[in-house]
This record gives C-alpha cells, sequence and structure tokens, in this order.
C-alpha cells in the first residue's frame, strides 16, 4: 500500500499512503504547508506553558501505521527555535513503522529569560517520513582505511578545534591515519 497510483508529487513521484488515526476528533490532519515541504506540521492537543529550562511532552492526537521500510522524524521548527528558543530534546524523534501509540512531542525552552506557551493545536514540531535501511553487521578486526579515519570533533580546523575540549580527538585522528598510511 506504499505507493499506489496517486497523482503524481514533485519529480513525478507519487505519495506514500500511511493510514492516520486521528485520536482527537478536532485534530487537523497533518499537512504540508508548500508543495516541496519536507515536513508536515504536528500539533499540540493540548495548552501548555513552559518556564525558562522547563521540558514537556506533548500529545500530537495522530498515530500512523507507517510501511514496512519506513519511519518518520519528529523535527524542530526553525521559526520556533529562532523567535522563542524551543527545542525537541530527542531531536529528532524517532517514529518507528511498527508503532501505534499516538506521536508525542518531547518540548523544551531553552530560552534563559522567558516562558513559552502553548495553546491547543499551535503548530510545535514538523514530521519528516523517509526510507530507512536495516543492516547486518559483519564484525572485523580491522576496517579497511579511509582518509578522515577517526578524525571528528573538529579536527578539520576551525573554531570547534580550537575551542572546545574534544581537541584531542583531532590530535588522535592525525595519528590513527599515519596508522592506516603505513599499512
Ligand atoms: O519524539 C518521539 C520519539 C518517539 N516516539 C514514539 C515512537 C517510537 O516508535 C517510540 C519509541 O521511541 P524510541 O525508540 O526513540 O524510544 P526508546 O526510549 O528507545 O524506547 P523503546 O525502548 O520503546 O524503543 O516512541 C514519539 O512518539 N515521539
Amino acid at each position: 500500500m506504499s505507493r499506489p497510483a496517486g497523482p503524481a508529487g514533485p519529480g513525478g513521484r507519487s505519495p506514500v499512503e500511511v493510514l492516520l488515526r486521528r485520536l482527537d476528533p478536532q485534530v487537523p490532519v497533518p499537512s504540508y504547508a508548500r508543495p516541496g515541504d519536507a515536513g508536515c506540521d504536528l500539533v499540540t492537543t493540548e495548552a501548555a506553558e513552559l518556564e525558562p529550562g522547563e521540558r514537556t511532552v506533548l500529545p500530537t492526537g495522530v498515530s500512523l501505521a507507517l510501511p514496512d521500510g519506513y519511519a518518520a522524524f519528529v523535527h524542530p521548527r526553525s521559526g520556533l527555535a529562532a523567535r522563542c528558543g524551543v527545542c525537541l530534546v530527542n531531536a529528532p524523534g524517532t517514529i518507528d513503522a511498527g508503532y501505534r501509540g499516538e506521536i508525542r512531542v518531547i518540548v523544551a525552552n531553552l530560552d534563559p529569560r522567558e516562558s513559552v506557551r502553548f495553546e491547543r493545536f499551535d503548530r510545535i514540531a514538523q514530521l519528516v517520513v523517509q526510507r530507512v535501511e536495516t543492516v547486518r553487521f559483519h564484525e572485523v578486526a580491522e576496517l579497511p582505511g579511509s582518509e578522515r579515519a577517526a578524525g571528528g570533533f573538529g579536527s578539520t580546523g576551525g573554531h570547534a578545534a580550537q575551542h572546545n575540549q574534544y581537541a584531542h580527538y583531532a590530535a588522535d585522528a592525525v595519528d590513527e591515519t599515519a596508522d592506516l598510511k603505513g599499512q
């Protein structure tokens, strides 16, 4: 049921068909605000007020049955983040294909001074549906070499390398690259 015939979207691809249950009869069905948007907006069905530094779990009033091979990811809304300092604690939240419960959104107010208030049906997050792979792991004693090797946490230089406490990872990476080149 994932891709039956339907109106073609951008690039001629038809949308993935997803079963949705409304747990609140008045909640709007999530929809894309504009053509080409990656995420459709999720609303809260409960009003809430968050003091600076406070977090809470908000209900969205919807549950899904995603097709096998897909997952949905609950992403923050940039406008809320920029204007009010609202973030999602676990961003992006992962909605598994087998999950049939209500989608909930774990929001926090990162603003150091202002509280933030959500009214019922305010948009609080966006849901991005994507194909996902499952993998089979094959344990090996050594991994094949690569140019980056174990470099991370600012190993390519710049601000992060100069100012953060993980700078030693960058130095370690240089050593490991030397090891790999010697192989
Ligand atoms: O932001 C989120 C993240 C997850 N979920 C739901 C859907 C997901 O399928 C389920 C489990 O999420 P996750 O695997 O991230 O949580 P966990 O803490 O690892 O719990 P579990 O042991 O149940 O997997 O909770 C949400 O409603 N909102």
